[in-house]
């Protein structure tokens, strides 16, 4: 029997606001890669799991009802725009942006029901082509043999300036201070949770943003790949 070659997996990988989506979606456009956000995924369930109001203890209750739930990624229009989110048919782009929605995801992604099943559902993405895998485990437990692994880091502080910059561009109030308290909540529920926690995975390319732009990191990013040089 003959094996078939996996197609490439590049995984970026990074704490809260890092700018992970941001460059994710470059390097998938530059090299003609699909972009997976695994983040939103994990949105989505989290708006799914508050509307059925489950019992996050119930784990027997959450598998069946993520057993048949459908959460389907649409390509952003452009690169500067995040992917739209299909919940069971509806568009949930702008519900499952919010910080608190952004918190409410990652206190239940800690759960095994929750983890299991979005785990398969995006290593079904990587058996159907080339892919930029995006989150917090992609590089660790979803894909952990892919091609290209990096790792990007910043301070709280260098992140939630990023982010209020963000909101601010959009015209939404922002006040900075609340959102590096929940910068480094998130985090810290992301990096102690039991199960797949956010950690550097040892064969990544650790990049730290801090003191780069935008392209800068992309920049880093595609002479790895192109290169053909493993990161780690
Ligand atoms: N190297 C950089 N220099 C300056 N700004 C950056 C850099 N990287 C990202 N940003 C900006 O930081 C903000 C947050 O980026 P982004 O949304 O891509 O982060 P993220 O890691 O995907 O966040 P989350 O984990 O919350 O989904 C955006 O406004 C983006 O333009
Ligand atoms: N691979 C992933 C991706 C995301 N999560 C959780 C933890 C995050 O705080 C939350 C939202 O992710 P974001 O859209 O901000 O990237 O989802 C995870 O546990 N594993």
């Amino acid at each position: 029997m003959s094996e078939t070659t996996p197609p490439p997996v590049i995984t970026i990988d990074g704490p809260a606001g890092v700018g992970k989506s941001t460059i994710s979606r470059k390097v998938a456009a530059r090299l003609g890669f699909t972009y997976l956000d695994t983040g939103a995924m994990y949105r989505a369930a989290a708006l799914f799991i508050d509307r059925l109001g489950i019992d996050s203890e119930d784990e027997t209750a959450l598998q069946h009802a993520l057993a048949t739930v459908s959460i389907e990624l649409l390509p952003a229009p452009d690169e500067f725009s995040d992917v739209e989110v299909v919940l069971n048919g509806e568009k949930v782009g702008a519900l499952i942006r919010s910080p608190a929605m952004s918190m409410r995801a990652s206190q239940l992604s800690a759960l095994p029901a929750v983890r299991s099943r979005l785990t398969a559902l995006q290593q079904e993405w990587g058996k159907r082509g080339a892919l930029v895998a995006e989150g917090r485990d992609t590089g660790t437990v979803v894909f952990p043999r892919a091609s290209y692994k990096f790792y990007l880091d910043a301070s709280p502080e260098i992140r939630a300036r990023r982010r209020a910059l963000q909101l601010h561009a959009k015209g939404e109030e922002v006040d900075e201070k609340k959102l590096l308290e929940m910068t480094i909540a998130r985090d810290r529920q992301d990096m102690e949770r039991p199960i797949a926690p956010l950690v550097r995975a040892t064969d990544a390319l650790l990049i730290d943003t801090s003191d780069k732009t935008i392209d800068d990191v992309l920049l880093v990013i595609l002479r790895v790949v192109e290169s053909g040089l493993q990161p780690g």
